[in-house]
């Protein structure tokens, strides 16, 4: 049967299938806004599964999920598990209010736990729509961390937000400068970005029992980590959809 893991987040919906070693195979990333881009990479993954699909799906945005189950629906796959919340994902965790936490920082600190075993405390960055710094103890617990505005986000909310700033998509080419509007936009959007990160990052160094091991995710992850680690910056964009792997299709984890 054809297993598909699936991460809606706030700037597009990643689906990605398992391969017959039970490990993250073929992404897409999809837009949010498009069923019919959706309904292709369907018919492409299922013409030569006659049993169906099992899905597992991460969500922190409702009303594409309300949309994406319409999806489903009418296509009727053999299962799909959905996790909405923070507290539905089996990861250790010393956080409050896990019910309305996205469950999306709770699969990449899972994933990240996998990949970096416990015994030093680490932290994981995930540069989607936000950017969200995730505090994991030596002990494997995750404590929470901090929200901050994304690349793409701070970028377009110059430009929303105001009367003259224009859009930008600024990268590591970006000028510390400008003498005009968009060169000193550019700057203030990508090393402001970097600045934050780096400032939220250091404030969680001073009090974890080690130097911890970092580990940096999302779809900006490749832009804002080599900025601003350098570039031996461990970079794994998927560790959502890792996490989904490891909490639903893992017959050795415990729910
Ligand atoms: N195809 C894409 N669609 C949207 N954003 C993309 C794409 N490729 C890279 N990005 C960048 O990745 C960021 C979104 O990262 P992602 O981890 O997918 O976020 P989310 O989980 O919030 O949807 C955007 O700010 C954008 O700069
Ligand atoms: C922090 C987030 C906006 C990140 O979403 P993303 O950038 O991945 O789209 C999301 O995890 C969310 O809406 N969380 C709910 C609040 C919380 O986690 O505490």
């Amino acid at each position: 049967m054809l297993r598909v893991v699936a991460d809606i987040g706030n700037s597009r919906l990643k689906w990605a299938r398992l391969g017959a070693d039970g490990m993250l195979g073929a992404s897409v990333s999809l837009p949010l806004d498009d069923p019919g881009a959706w309904a292709v990479v369907w018919d492409d993954w299922h013409h030569d599964e006659p049993e169906g699909s099992a899905w597992a799906v991460s969500t922190v945005n409702p009303p594409l999920a309300r949309r994406l189950e319409e999806f489903l629906n009418e296509r009727r796959p053999q299962c799909v598990r959905w996790f909405l919340t923070a507290a539905e994902v089996p990861v250790d965790k010393d956080v409050e209010g896990a019910d309305t936490g996205g469950s999306d920082r709770a699969f990449a600190v899972l994933a990240a736990s996998r990949l970096l075993g416990t015994g030093k405390p680490a932290l994981v960055v995930s540069c989607g729509t936000a950017i969200t710094v995730e505090r994991i103890t030596a002990a494997g617990v995750w404590q929470g961390g901090a929200i901050a505005m994304g690349l793409g986000l701070c970028a377009r909310a110059l430009h929303a937000f105001t009367a003259q700033l224009p859009l930008v998509s600024p990268d590591a080419t970006a000028p510390s400068w400008g003498r005009s509007t968009e060169p000193s936009l550019e700057a203030g959007v990508f090393w402001g970005t970097v600045g934050a990160v780096r400032e939220l990052i250091a404030r969680q160094r001073t009090d974890l029992s080690a130097d911890p091991l970092v580990v940096w995710t999302g779809g900006d992850a490749a832009l804002l980590a080599p900025a601003v680690e350098g570039p031996s910056a461990r970079v794994v964009p998927d560790l959502v959809l890792q996490g989904l792997v490891h909490a639903a299709f893992d017959p050795s984890h415990d729910l």
